[in-house]
């Protein structure tokens, strides 16, 4: 184990307090930031560590900070606490060029007044760091570097940022490796390690199994900071690819066939290696009260979906009628938010599922539930609408020969349809369409009119769920009340 990764220091004193004027301008401009539209009023410090990057010359700080927003306090409700974040800070007289795009701002006062701050993962040193850490299974302060042994890492690979929009950050080695650093920390078991570590044990090879982690231990609590797993090189995304073949007129039913193979591959891997659970009238009624829920909260927060709300809401009341009338569901560990962005395909045409965090704004506890598998495929039937979508001019019924073929593809595997249950499958694509409504409004207003106009689809629906799916093939008879996977 190299000396520079093992030896620490405490940071200075009053670090934080002489960084806080510049991360409160810094942080909400960050993807990643999940608290946007509330100020930041101010940070404490949860951990601290300083690292020392070979060569000198460079301070390098590992904080866990929980900014500070004040919330409309809402009555009876329990105080939410302040959101906790990683951050890698990097500390120069001067930076040079190439890490402009890096700058956090130029510190006054304090501790490291007169030096200049920056966020240190777009900066070789310091993220070559963390690969030899993990690659030595290092423990520095408060950090636990921990591997599989049985993966074999070589040091010196060459680091990069992967500059694309994302809920966290990566760094990827060498083409041979990505480091995912999770930005906003929550503590427990992460499904984004939980759930590609079970896959592996389990032998299912659609998923990246995870080479090496970093964890934190933190007043009992233990908290997953980053994920290395193998880089699939040369892979493009779902959803770049169906652009792709949209711009060229080009259907993409093969494509979105084996894309529900390796989803059903996923998901019967999870029901065999974690628990699945048997949803009654009493389950499924909770189930439906947390999406009627989610919708009142939506509709308060966009206006739009005011006008849909009764239809949107007939949709849940009719999956609580059919519990009623003892229908049952099982549930499973599943993804949890699997849209075309979080299935990459190798050059040879092999699909890989990715990110299992599930929706990063739900408690982990909720994201660690067992749920029926027909979220993931609503989740991805939704990806076709919003690829469709995208289409300048569209191209008729492109979006539902996806939705067809990725729902026979996933049946091929699994022996279940998920359109031989249409109440079950309306309920979560208008729950993930709500979902996707507000998530719009917050981040991308300009695409709000795409998860809109499935909002007025699926309002419509009414007794004739998901009518935009075409009926299976005889060859994967209905049968409304086979065993779902
Ligand atoms: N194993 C991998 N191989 C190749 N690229 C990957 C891999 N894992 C992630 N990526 C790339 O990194 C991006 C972000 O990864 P993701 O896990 O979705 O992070 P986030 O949770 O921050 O959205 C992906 O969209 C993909 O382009
Ligand atoms: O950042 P994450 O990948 O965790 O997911 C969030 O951002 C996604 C957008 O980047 C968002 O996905 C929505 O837009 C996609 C097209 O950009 C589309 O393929 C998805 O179907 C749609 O839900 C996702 O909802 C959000 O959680």
């Amino acid at each position: 184990m190299s000396e520079a990764v093992t030896r620490t220091l405490t940071p200075p004193p009053g670090l934080l307090g002489s960084l806080d004027p510049l991360l409160r301008e810094w942080l909400p401009r960050q993807r990643w930031f999940a608290g946007k539209g509330r100020p930041v009023t101010g940070f404490s410090l949860v951990a601290a560590t300083e690292l020392l990057p070979p060569g000198g010359k460079l301070g390098l700080y590992h904080l866990l900070v929980r900014a500070h927003q004040p919330l409309a306090p809402v009555p009876g409700a329990p105080e939410q606490p302040a959101d906790c974040y990683q951050l890698l800070i990097g500390e120069r007289e001067a930076l040079p060029p190439r890490l402009a795009p890096a700058l956090i701002g130029h510190v006054a006062e304090g501790p490291l007044a007169g030096r200049t701050v920056y966020d240190a993962l777009h900066d070789p040193r310091p993220t070559e760091l963390l690969l030899e850490a993990l690659r030595t299974g290092a423990r520095i302060g408060g950090l636990r570097f921990e591997r599989d042994g049985s993966q074999r890492i070589r040091s010196g690979l060459v680091p990069r940022l992967v500059t694309s929009e994302q809920s966290n950050s990566s760094v990827v080695y060498g083409d041979t490796f990505i480091l995912k650093l999770l930005r906003r920390i929550v503590p427990g078991v992460n499904p984004d390690l939980e759930l590609p570590l079970a896959l592996a044990r389990e032998g299912c090879e659609r998923v990246p199994a995870p080479t090496a982690w970093i964890r934190a231990e933190l007043a009992g609590e233990s908290y997953v900071l980053g994920v290395l797993q193998p880089f699939v090189q040369g892979a493009a995304d779902g959803w770049e690819l169906a652009l792709r073949e949209l711009a060229k007129g080009e259907d993409f039913a093969a494509a979105a066939r084996a894309l529900g193979r390796a989803t059903a591959e996923v998901h019967t891997a999870l029901a065999r290696t974690l628990p699945t659970v048997t949803l009654g009238h009493t389950q499924v009624q909770q189930l439906v009260d947390g999406m009627v829920e989610r919708l009142d909260v939506a509709a308060q927060a966009v206006p739009a979906l005011q006008p849909y709300a009764p239809g949107l809401r007939s949709a849940f009341e009719a999956l609580a009628g059919l519990a009623a009338e003892g229908s049952t569901w099982t549930a499973q560990r599943i993804h949890g938010d699997l849209h075309l962005g979080q299935c990459l395909r190798s050059p040879a045409g092999r699909w890989w599922l990715i990110d299992f965090e599930g929706e990063p704004s739900k408690p982990l506890a909720e994201r660690r539930m067992p749920q029926p598998p027909v979220r993931d495929v609503a989740g991805m039937l939704r990806s076709f609408d919003y690829a469709a979508h995208s289409a300048d001019p569209p191209i008729p019924g492109w979006a539902e020969s996806c939705r067809a073929a990725y729902c026979s593809g996933y049946a091929q595997v699994s022996g279940a349809d998920p359109r031989t249950d249409p109440v079950l499958l309306r309920a979560y694509e208008t729950d993930k369409a709500i979902y996707e409504v507000v998530y719009e409004a917050r981040h991308r207003p300009d695409w709000l009119p795409v998860p809109l106009s499935a909002i007025r689809r699926l309002a419509a629906d009414g007794g004739t769920p998901t009518p935009s799916i075409p009926a299976p093939t005889p060859a994967s008879p209905p049968s409304p009340r086979r065993p779902r996977p």
